[in-house]
């Protein structure tokens, strides 16, 4: 978390470029991948390759491998594998996310519990997990009430915010496509780093993510996620400069609005 907070401070940037490739052929693939991170890398304050688009190639662990490569080393890459399984079984996705790849960070399903958890928690490396998630059907798994109170998505978020206190790197996946669940959410865990996919394809309202979840106080705490818009962009470059414009301006007015 400390090399994404670095990283967004000397890129001046919250974009997270996703990579979700696509396309039949292997090369034309792997250079548009090279390509896309070439182009993008001054305003990407981190990369977030999907492993299901990787592991959907014939050889989508090695273009993995060299994505991590490609991408400069003070860029954070988060694997978005969204694992989520029993402890020893959640140590060897650790294994493959951090010692095979050389991801920095990656994202959890929290469903099965801590122990889905906690091995991913190294000092060094950030765990995004699943709270309230872009996608329409989320609300109703999330959106349920439980007896203690809440819904499931504020639980999850309760319990990263509680591990967070022993845990270094913990954060949470918010989507943006509904900015109030995303405010409420920001106003429970003020200080939490939120992953936020959404924006572009997806249709979530760009201010209204920037308002609902920028931290007030420093104008950090988000990474905003686009992939398809700037995977399928004419000029890439182009697409995530825009895209940091936008969300800075964003973000100068939300903090000047607290001070
Ligand atoms: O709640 C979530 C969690 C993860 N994702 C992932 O983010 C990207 C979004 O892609 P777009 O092309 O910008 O829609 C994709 O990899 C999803 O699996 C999400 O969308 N929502």
């Amino acid at each position: 978390m400390e090399q994404l907070i670095r990283r967004a401070q000397s890129s001046g940037s919250l974009l997270c470029v996703g990579l979700d490739p696509v396309g039949t052929s292997e090369t034309e693939v792997a250079a548009r991948l090279h390509g896309v991170v070439l182009q993008t890398a001054e305003f990407a304050a981190a990369f977030k390759p999907n492993l299901a688009f990787f592991l959907a190639r014939p050889d989508g662990v090695t273009l993995l491998q060299r994505l991590r490569e490609w991408i400069p080393a003070d860029v954070p890459m988060i694997l978005d594998g969204k694992f989520g399984d029993i402890a020893n079984t959640a140590d060897r996705y650790a294994a493959f996310a951090y010692d095979v790849i050389g991801a920095d960070g990656v994202t959890v399903n929290p469903y099965m519990g801590d122990d889905a958890i906690l091995p991913f928690a190294r000092p060094d490396k950030a765990v995004f997990v699943l709270a309230k998630t872009s996608n329409k059907p989320a609300h109703s798994w999330q959106d349920e009430e439980l007896v203690r109170g809440g819904t499931v998505s504020d639980f999850s978020a309760d319990v990263v915010q509680q591990l967070s206190s022993e845990h270094s790197g913990l954060g949470l996946v918010v989507g943006a496509t509904n900015s109030e669940a995303l405010a409420h959410l920001r106003q429970r865990c003020p200080e939490l780093w939120f992953l936020v996919p959404g924006v572009g394809a997806q249709g979530g309202d760009l201010a209204a993510t920037v308002r609902a979840g920028c931290r007030p106080s420093d104008g950090l705490g988000l990474l905003i996620n686009t992939s398809r818009s700037i995977w399928q962009a004419v000029d890439p470059g182009a697409a995530a400069r825009d895209l940091t414009q936008q969300i800075n301006a964003l973000r100068t007015e939300r903090v000047s609005d607290a001070v």
